[in-house]
């Protein structure tokens, strides 16, 4: 009788429990300024995540200041801290402020066990292993590779043009098969377009980074109230679970042969494969690397490293066609690059800095990272009781300063949040305007590298940041010397939206049922 009523009643304890530490947490920031509650059931989270980018997160943050509270499911509030001082401190202080229980879940869910999802020492001991990877000599001995793959798309897209004047193409589509290859025959040696087999992992990784759950249904909100309470229930069987099953063997299958192959060579047939190096080289030099922690972290990589380059490649180019003033200047200094010195840029003059460097490349790649940043927020969940500095009191209260409870979530805004604080960076902040970059102190104005928080800050910042700045810059100036970009005419309206595993990604207004798509025309230059 105790042990059938200790079954029963658990659950409810449980529930009763988890709903007073809410309260609790409510209780704590209830007086900040925020959105009014338009579900008390569903709070803010869905419709946000259903308005297009530009929208929703700008107009709070006129309202309400950089400050503010809002609300997920079930009142669970949500500390939303888009003031720099208060962004640093909760990224540089990773003792107490973790990546939330249900991210780590999902990022273990489809990875398993790797960087993305752990924390504290085991975390730095995965970052240690991995840096040398991702350091400015490995991306300059693997940029021949990128080189090759930048012109490829090229040749393709030089052949759909054919003997006509313009062509219309989803780069979507195709920048993302650019990505996937970039990252996976550097870093592991390995041609994930070429190996498309009957469960392409291409259309894998595309089915999760578009989103399992798709459709905003009242039983797929449910599903995700209650496995955002219990994350332990994504062990349960659910569409998410199937996919990431998928993925894993999949994967799981390439990972296991490209270990075992480059833990014996260096250089396979014209590709590289650093990321198995430094892990082999380690695992002989006695670190402890299982081939199960080199799996998930590969699987890891080619996620994280694959569609955020896509998108952020997909949105410069979608700039540049509705800018034509700013594409023309940038193929401009490209073309008198050529002239002056006979030869396109090298990857050394990509990366020059002083009077050397390719002055508006850079300009126009640093105003594509803080405009057009992949993450909408980076999100993190405070272990202990904190106090987290602010620069600009919050609205209404006076204190430069807010207590948080351990369990409270807080929302950095990236997209749409710092990198377009006009705070920052004046009444034009959410202007695309390359120049910007010229005005002395450009790049300390806010947090994070170069004053953006686009590849976050701290010790969890992008481990990929710099091999995401030699793929763009390579592509960029290969396509741009070479094609000119427009809008389509009959598709030329296209809205952002924060889709699946957390990035912004491009649909046709009018047209989002046919999922993320890009056209754009093309014509030779
Ligand atoms: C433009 C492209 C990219 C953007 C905007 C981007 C953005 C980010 C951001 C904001 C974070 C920090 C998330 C957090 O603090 O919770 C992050 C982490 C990470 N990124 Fe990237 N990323 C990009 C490209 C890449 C590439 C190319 C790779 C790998 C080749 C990569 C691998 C990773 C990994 C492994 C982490 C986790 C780092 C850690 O936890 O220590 N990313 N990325």
């Amino acid at each position: 009788m105790t042990l059938f009523w200790l079954a029963t009643s658990a659950p409810a304890v449980w529930i009763v429990f988890k709903l007073y530490q809410r309260a609790v947490r409510l209780r704590q920031i209830s007086d900040l300024p925020g959105p009014p509650v338009v579900s008390y059931i569903w709070g803010d989270i869905f419709d946000l995540k259903k308005a297009p980018v530009g929208t929703v997160w700008r107009t709070w943050r006129k309202e309400y200041g950089p400050t503010y509270v809002i609300h997920e499911p079930l009142m669970e509030p949500v500390l939303v801290v888009g003031d720099p001082k208060g962004a640093s401190h909760v990224l540089n202080n990773t003792s107490i402020y973790w990546r939330p229980d249900i991210d780590r879940s999902v990022l273990n869910l489809w990875f398993g066990e790797s960087v993305l999802c752990s924390e504290g020492q085991n975390h730095a001991e995965r970052r240690r292993r991995l840096n040398p990877a991702f350091n400015s000599q490995s991306i300059k001995q693997v940029s021949p590779i990128l080189f090759d793959l930048a012109y490829r798309l090229e040749a393709e897209w030089d052949d759909r043009l054919g003997p006509g004047k313009s062509v219309v193409i989803d780069v979507s589509e195709a920048l993302h098969g650019y990505s996937l290859d970039a990252i996976s025959m550097t870093m592991f040696a390995h041609s994930v377009t070429a190996s498309d087999g009957p469960n392409s992992v291409k259309a894998l990784l595309k089915n999760i980074s578009d989103g399992p759950s798709g459709e905003d249904t009242a039983a797929n909100r449910i599903a995700a109230i209650v496995i955002g309470m219990c994350p332990q229930l994504l062990a349960l069987p659910n569409p998410m679970k199937k996919w990431a099953t998928m993925l894993r063997t999949e994967l799981g299958k390439i990972a296991q042969e490209v270990w075992d192959i480059g833990s014996r060579n260096k250089d396979v047939g014209g590709m590289d494969a650093r990321v198995l190096e430094v892990l082999s080289q380690q695992s002989k030099a006695g670190v402890k690397i299982s081939k199960a922690d080199a799996v998930a972290e590969i699987i890891g990589l080619l996620f994280a490293g694959s569609e955020t380059v896509a998108n952020v490649m997909g949105e410069f180019l979608y700039e540049m066609a509705f800018q034509p003033h700013i594409q023309q200047t940038l193929r401009q200094e490209l073309l008198d690059f050529e002239a002056k010195h006979g030869a396109t840029p090298s990857f050394t003059d990509l990366t020059a800095s002083g009077k050397e460097r390719l002055r508006y490349l850079d300009a126009v790649t640093m105003e594509t990272l803080r405009c057009k940043a992949v993450l909408m927020d980076i999100s993190r969940m405070a272990t202990i009781e904190d106090v987290i500095p602010l620069k600009t009191p919050i609205s209404g209260r006076n204190e430069n300063y807010i207590r948080v409870r351990p369990g409270q979530t807080i929302s950095i805004p990236v997209r749409d949040g710092i990198n377009c604080d006009p705070l920052i960076w004046g009444e034009d902040a959410d202007v695309f305007r390359p120049e910007r970059w010229f005005e002395p102190g450009a790049a300390e104005r806010g947090p994070g590298l170069g004053g953006i928080l686009t590849f976050g800050d701290g010790a969890k910042m992008c481990v990929g940041r710099a091999f995401a700045l030699a793929e763009f810059k390579i592509v960029a100036t290969v396509l741009i010397r070479r094609f000119q970009f427009s809008l389509y005419e009959d598709e030329s309206d296209i809205d952002f939206y924060h889709l699946g595993g957390n990035t912004v990604k491009p649909k046709v207004r009018g047209k989002e049922s046919e999922g993320v798509r890009l056209p754009l025309r093309i014509q030779r230059v």
